[in-house]
């Protein structure tokens, strides 16, 4: 099979992009999608994503972590296909797309998304960390000395020994300022620190919010990828309008011959 595919990136979280619309791509072929993902024997991806019609929007997101899975939502995934949907021409500076979590509306300006994610209301705090699922399940917890953390050995060790088989994924968070953050992230699916996660850093500023820690209605979070804001709007407890905006990068674009 001859594949065409499309590299982005969005705060250093990168993807390989595939434009589906044809329905060629082996979609239950989880070996063929590791084997892209890979850094040293593939393209070299933190998750492949296809872009499908839609009946109801103006495209599907489809997305598999690095490992070759199907999961739950990609934040920065979700931005990043909406500039590939503006490269194609089938999104304009307003679009929607739906995704494993619902609809998604997103504003597309020059390389920048703000993309709109799933409303919160379920939010478990407990003593030294806070549990909540913003498309994709996600643990915070706040550490000293961010810069010198083992992210890999003990996002690892909690998602694994914390949430067993269906995991979780593990952010880590230092306060740097007036409603701005340093977050690092362990992805599930990725079983590795990546330099971003979307829907980490949107669980981040909701967790930060909802402990007292942010102020503010919009939250900057600083990851090793760049920086990302979040912002939301909030009432007895419950997050609406919460709006994900950072940079979305077209790489590269180019052939595979796939067995
Ligand atoms: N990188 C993503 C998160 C992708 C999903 C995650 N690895 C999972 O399986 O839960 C993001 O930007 O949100």
């Amino acid at each position: 099979m001859h594949l065409i595919f499309h590299k982005y990136q969005g705060t250093g979280n990168d993807f390989v992009m595939i434009d589906n619309r044809r329905q060629y791509f082996p979609k239950n072929d989880t070996k063929l999608v590791a084997r892209l993902c890979d850094r040293k024997f593939g393209i070299g991806a933190d998750g492949l994503i296809l872009l499908e019609n839609d009946r109801d929007a103006d495209f599907r997101m489809v997305y598999y972590n690095a490992d070759g899975g199907e999961s739950t939502m990609c934040g920065n995934g979700g931005r990043c296909i909406v500039a590939f949907a503006g490269f194609l021409g089938i999104a304009g500076e307003q679009t929607d797309f739906v995704a494993v979590d619902g609809m998604h509306h997103a504003v597309l300006k020059e390389d920048r998304v703000r993309l709109q994610m799933s409303d919160v209301d379920i939010i478990e705090v407990f003593d030294n960390y806070v549990f909540l699922n913003t498309g994709s399940p996600h643990h915070v917890q706040e550490i000293n000395d961010i810069d010198n953390f083992d992210v890999k050995a003990n996002g690892e060790k909690l998602r694994y020994g914390k949430y067993g088989k269906g995991g979780s994924n593990i952010n880590f968070v230092s306060p740097s300022g007036n409603n701005v953050f340093r977050v690092r992230t362990y992805e599930r699916g990725v079983e590795d620190e990546t330099l971003s996660c979307g829907t980490g850093v949107t669980a981040v500023a909701i967790a930060m919010h909802r402990t007292g820690k942010a102020t503010g209605n919009t939250v900057t979070l600083d990851t090793p990828g760049g920086r990302l804001t979040v912002s939301f709007e909030e009432r007895d407890g419950k997050y609406t309008n919460v709006h994900l905006e950072g940079p979305a990068t077209r790489v590269f674009q180019g052939e595979v011959d796939v067995l």
